[in-house]
């Protein structure tokens, strides 16, 4: 564990709120390593990689820990930094009904014994473009016969389809679900494996990968003679910094697992 502002001179500022970052050294903990040092209410008290213990952050100053990891190691460390008696903030994707589950219920066993429980929030993305974006096709999706994901990453991206189309697709599925629509049109009978995407929920998921892009999302909704597209482009990692922050700020005071930047936000 490297601590977060160099060697530490004097004890933690008990007035700004101590983040630990676990996965600093990726692209997305270094702009969020960043982003809490130019925070005036935040405070980076330690930075950890692949081969540091969570477990040792119970005695850093930290309040909340931010993991920005790999999906294959996102809920080890959610349990440990529970276990430390941090709250989290999680942007890694690979989460499950049944991980979250599990997340839910250590919370709740660890909560019921504190006075001020722990909060763990976990959001498929922090960018208000893609918060809003799919909030947007979730009430657009009744309206519409076809819909379909399209979503577009850097090839450095380990997994796909996007946490955030995963998110986008159930969304869709279950509004589509409550208003009583049927599956969505499609006379494919023959196809070459995978041409059609990957099928969540009955939606139509589909994942280019291409230099140059960061992170991008395409929601088309169609009906006879009309098309809804509904798009969100994050340009630059920084489009993320200010939901990671708003969210550390939150989940202080939100006991229990929150799932989705959009309901910290008045979306109404
Ligand atoms: N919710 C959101 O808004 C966003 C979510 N993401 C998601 O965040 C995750 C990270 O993305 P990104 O930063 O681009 O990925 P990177 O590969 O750049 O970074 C991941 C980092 O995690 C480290 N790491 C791997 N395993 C562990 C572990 N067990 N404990 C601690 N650190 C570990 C890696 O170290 P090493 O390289 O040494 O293995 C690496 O530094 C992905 O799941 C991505 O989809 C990304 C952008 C926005
Ligand atoms: O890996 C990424 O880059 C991103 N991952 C998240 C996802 O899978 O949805 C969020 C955003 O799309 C960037």
């Amino acid at each position: 564990m490297t601590p977060g502002a160099g060697p530490r001179t004097t004890l933690p500022d008990v007035t700004k709120l101590g983040v630990a970052v676990i996965g600093a050294a990726g692209r997305m903990g270094r702009a969020v390593c960043e982003a809490v040092d130019g925070a005036a209410d935040l405070e980076l008290v330690a930075r950890l990689g692949e081969d540091d213990d969570v477990a040792a952050l119970r005695a850093s100053g930290a309040s909340v820990g931010v993991d920005f990891t790999v999906p294959s190691a996102t809920e080890a460390n959610v349990h440990a930094l529970i276990d430390a008696g941090l709250h989290a903030v999680v942007g890694t994707t690979g989460w499950t009904d049944e991980s979250l589950g599990r997340v839910r219920e250590h919370l709740d066993r660890v909560n019921a014994g504190r006075e001020q429980g722990l909060g763990v929030l976990i959001a498929p993305n922090f960018a208000l473009s893609a918060v809003l974006a799919m909030r947007f096709a979730q009430q657009a999706a009744r309206f519409f016969e076809s819909a379909e994901v399209v979503e577009l990453h850097h090839p450095d991206k380990v997994d796909a389809p996007s946490g955030t189309a995963l998110t986008t697709a159930r969304h869709i599925a279950a509004a589509r679900a409550e208003a009583g629509l049927g599956p969505v049109p499609d006379a494919t009978e023959k196809q070459v494996d995978g041409a059609r995407g990957a099928v969540v929920d009955g939606v139509h998921v589909h994942a280019v990968r291409l230099r140059g892009l960061v992170a991008h999302e395409e929601i088309l909704l169609g009906n006879p003679g009309e098309q809804l597209t509904i798009r969100t482009d994050s340009f630059e990692r920084s489009s993320f910094m200010p939901g990671v922050l708003l969210a550390v700020r939150a989940v202080v005071s939100r006991p229990g697992l929150t799932f989705g930047l959009d309901q910290v936000l008045d979306l109404g």
